[in-house]
């Protein structure tokens, strides 16, 4: 389980999330929604590790990040599609990753197969679209077999078949007992496939519940999440 409870994070002085209290169980597939610059990316950061919490506390499988004796095989992350150098394959990027996380590097050719990057493993990144690094970044994700995975905007630029092809994997992933926090902007992808939604607004939790009870009275997801989020217009950063 990842048990994230009363997590506040401050970045530049500033107060990014404040109170965060969730949990992705066994099996479930978690989408997080919110407006830009609501705290999505900096949740999941900080949950990864990259930024530490001024306050509260994130367990995954009961133990904090830090304590974590071989982090790359415990949590999967895409936190970006800018992660690899450019000027290095797609193949040689993982290769890496993988002695980083001791990881046996035999890997590498598994996940490049499971995103479909085979073919185009030995080309450099720079030349890579948008969706074959998000490929990339999910591959990575998934090199150490982690039983908690984390995925920021991994539907951006991948196509059509692309998007289908990442729902199937999702769902798999999900259904071998594995948990996904996933913060996206795409609805569509979230009412085919989300067991349950959480809705960041201003850095707080404005709800967190099982998609089909989340959407509730509402005509559809959409006008589910309006409600949610008031609304308004965004404040930005708390005070
Ligand atoms: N390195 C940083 N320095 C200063 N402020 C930052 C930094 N990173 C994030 N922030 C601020 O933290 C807030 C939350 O940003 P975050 O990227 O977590 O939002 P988000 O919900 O992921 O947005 P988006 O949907 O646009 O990706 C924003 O106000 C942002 O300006």
């Amino acid at each position: 389980m990842l048990d994230i409870s009363g997590l506040s994070v401050r970045v530049g002085g500033q107060a990014v999330l404040d109170g965060v209290t969730t949990r992705v169980d066994d099996g479930e597939l978690v989408y997080l929604l919110g407006r830009n610059g609501t705290g999505k990316t900096t949740l999941l950061r900080t949950i990864c590790g990259v930024i530490p919490p001024a306050s509260g506390r994130i367990l995954i499988d009961g133990k904090r990040f830090t304590e974590l004796d071989s982090p790359s095989t415990v949590i999967g992350m895409h936190l970006g599609t800018d992660d690899a150098h450019p000027g290095h394959s797609a193949r040689r990027h993982l290769t890496w990753l993988a002695r980083a996380g001791g990881i046996p590097t035999g890997r590498v050719a598994e996940v490049l197969d499971l995103v479909g990057l085979t073919d185009v493993a030995g080309r450099r990144v720079v030349d890579y679209s948008l969706g074959m690094r998000q490929r990339l970044g999910i591959a990575a994700a998934l090199l150490g077999d982690a039983r908690t995975l984390i995925l920021d905007e991994p539907v951006n630029g991948l196509d059509i078949d692309g998007i289908r092809w990442l729902r199937g994997l999702l769902q798999d992933l999900a259904g071998d007992g594995r948990r996904l926090l996933i913060a996206s902007h795409h609805l569509d992808e979230v009412a085919r496939t989300a067991d349950r939604v959480v809705v960041l607004d201003s850095g707080r939790i404005a709800a967190d519940a099982p998609l089909t009870e989340f959407v509730g009275g509402h005509a559809d997801l959409e006008e589910a999440y309006l409600a949610a989020v008031g609304g308004h217009t965004p404040a930005g950063v708390i005070a």
